[in-house]
């Protein structure tokens, strides 16, 4: 069936859908990753987007779900260039096409989506809409694209009900924002205790129960709209050990005083090169984040920033055991060369 991307320019991209054949509208963002694009669409920090892979073939080793990342599909919707139709991979449980319909999502494909990334880069990401109806255009969809708001996006993505992987080493307190399942496993694979919270637990609650780490997750969604969370947080100061990955370093910026900033198109993919400053080492990351640490608090230090743009990767508190990074060190998709991170976490423990 045929179906269009109508972005908030007027820019019209026509090509064929699969998956859901829905209308959906989301910020259209582009990722470079060349393969997990089965953890891309489960990874929540995507809620919220239109994601267009920039590799042209997506789909060839099928779907598995020992890879996702969430229990549900979290785009708004998915673009590639070609997809296959022929997976073909001994770990391959369905088609891209197939997941797609079970989790309700459209998928677009046959467009050019080099030039779709180049106007993302040009003039920044935007919001935008695939529709199957033929005869739309912006006027006709701009009441819709006007409507999109993510302002909730984490609360919509959490947790409603605290769940607990048990383990006999550090007691971990997850805060889910939106965390991927690659995250809890790093914390489990070391043997960790963990418990993970709602969004919307309060500091009391999470307090109470007397973790000896509390971990702020990567989530969706603007950090400046999460006032409620850093006040949350603020309580927790010198209470315990605090890390973070993503939202969860941008949270933790925020909570002293720090700001954070939009990136003109984001960086997603799994090719980002991080210099961290504590190791004297260059590491290749994987990243998914639209908004950055932009000033960052007087009590914290950079341990590392990307190579790319020279922004803030990684902070340290002078004096607190707090420590976080922007990128992801779970990978899922991406190099998994900074695992490491994982190990820092813990070495917060004992102040390290
Ligand atoms: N992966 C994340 O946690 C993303 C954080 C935030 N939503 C951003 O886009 O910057």
């Amino acid at each position: 069936m045929k179906a269009r991307l109508i972005l908030e320019d007027g820019t019209v991209f026509k090509g064929k859908a699969f998956g859901y054949l829905e209308e959906s509208v989301g910020e259209v963002v582009f990722n470079t990753s060349m393969t997990g694009y089965g953890e891309v669409l489960t990874d929540p920090s995507y809620y919220g987007q239109i994601v267009t892979m920039t590799y042209p073939l997506i789909g060839n080793y099928g779907i598995n779900l020992e890879d996702v990342q969430s229990k549900n599909v979290c785009v708004k919707g998915f673009i590639v260039r070609e997809k296959s139709d022929t997976p073909n991979n001994f770990r391959n449980e369905m088609s891209l096409d197939v997941y797609l319909k079970q989790n309700k999502i459209i998928g677009l494909e046959g467009i050019d989506t080099r030039a779709l990334t180049k106007i993302l880069r040009n003039e920044g990401t935007m919001r935008g809409i695939i529709t199957i109806d033929e005869n739309a255009t912006l006027e006709s969809v701009q009441p819709k694209l006007d409507k999109f708001d993510n302002t909730y996006a984490v609360y919509e993505v959490s947790r409603k009900e605290k769940e607990y992987y048990q383990g006999s080493g550090a007691k971990v307190a997850v805060m889910d924002y939106g965390v991927k399942q690659n995250i809890i496993d790093n914390f489990v694979e070391r043997g960790c205790d963990v418990t993970i919270y709602p969004a919307t637990t309060t500091a009391e609650e999470v307090l109470n129960d007397n973790p000896d780490l509390i971990f702020l997750s990567n989530g969706p969604g603007d950090p400046d709209d999460l006032d409620e969370i850093v006040g949350n947080v603020k309580k927790m100061i010198g209470k315990k050990p605090i890390v973070g990955i993503c939202l969860g370093h941008q949270i933790l910026a925020r909570t002293f005083g720090g700001k954070t900033g939009k990136l003109k198109f984001g960086h997603r993919g799994g090719n980002h090169p991080v210099k961290d400053f504590e190791e004297n080492k260059v590491f290749i990351t994987a990243q998914n984040h639209g908004y950055y640490v932009c000033e960052v608090p007087e009590c914290m230090e950079v341990t590392q920033i990307n190579l790319n743009d020279n922004t803030v990767e990684g902070m340290r508190h002078k004096e607190l055991p707090i420590y976080s990074v922007q990128y992801h060190p779970e990978a899922c998709p991406g190099p998994k060369d900074s695992q490491y991170i994982f190990d820092k976490f813990l070495d917060v423990l004992n102040n390290k």
